[in-house]
């Protein structure tokens, strides 16, 4: 076989831990992702997809700190604990705690490539701003950066209980979509009270802008209820 032939053989996968390195970093640098807050995936073309580590200080990742979680292996809410004899550079490196969330997501949404998760104080607030199951969002021109492209749109997020056990929050998330078939094409977000935001893409670098806008929002949000507005 010649050189070329070898090479034509060769399929590079695409390895996007470095890309959610830095997106990380950046979150970590808004305040978004402090003290271990917060959990960035994407799915390969297999259906396995990376995810951050638990408990990894989402400043300082490097490649080492992701684990590649098969779903089909690990059923949906338990621990997919990666077992030293088979990745030992893995070595006590277990998957995110919300990875069922993430798992949910790509379930829900076959065609996403990117989830991600981060803790802001005004995502917080927020979250407390009605009691119901969803958040009524601003008419904002900055509704276009989440794909709302609506004259005077009349968007919600849902909003689900933060429950300890992570799982259960999966759950929901799937009953509400299930349940709710058209509210999969508002907007592709969700938050968690008192806790933060999931959205979702079909790309890292969307799903970064989607955080960065959602973001905006909340900030939007908070500063206008301070102002009576
Ligand atoms: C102090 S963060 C508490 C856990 C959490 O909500 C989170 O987003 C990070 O958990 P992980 O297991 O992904 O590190
Ligand atoms: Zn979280």
């Amino acid at each position: 076989m010649t050189q070329q032939q070898l090479l034509n053989n060769i399929t590079i996968e695409f390895d996007p831990r470095s890309q959610l390195c830095e997106a990380a970093s950046h979150f970590y640098k808004q305040g978004w992702m402090l003290g271990t807050a917060g959990n960035l995936s994407v799915k390969l073309k297999d259906g396995s997809f990376w995810i951050t580590g638990s408990g990894k200080s989402k400043g300082e990742l490097c490649l080492d700190d992701f684990v590649r979680v098969y779903p089909d292996v690990y059923p949906e809410g338990t621990e997919a604990v990666i077992n030293e004899a088979i990745a030992p550079q893995f070595k006590a490196l277990k998957p995110s705690a919300e990875t069922s969330i993430h798992q949910v997501i790509y379930e829900i949404f076959p065609e996403v490539c990117a989830c991600y998760h981060v803790h802001s104080i005004e995502a917080n607030l927020v979250s407390n701003f009605v009691e119901g199951d969803e958040l009524p969002l601003p008419a904002l021109e900055m509704l276009k950066g989440l794909g709302v492209w609506e004259e005077n749109p009349n968007c919600t997020m849902p909003l689900f209980t933060n429950h300890f056990h992570v799982p259960k929050i999966a759950a929901d998330i799937r009953s509400y979509f299930q349940s709710n078939q058209k509210k999969q094409t508002q907007v592709p977000a969700l938050l968690i009270r008192n806790h933060g935001i999931t959205v979702w893409a079909n790309s890292p670098k969307t799903a970064f802008h989607y955080i960065e806008v959602a973001e905006y929002i909340f900030r939007y949000m908070v500063a206008a209820k301070k102002a009576g507005i």
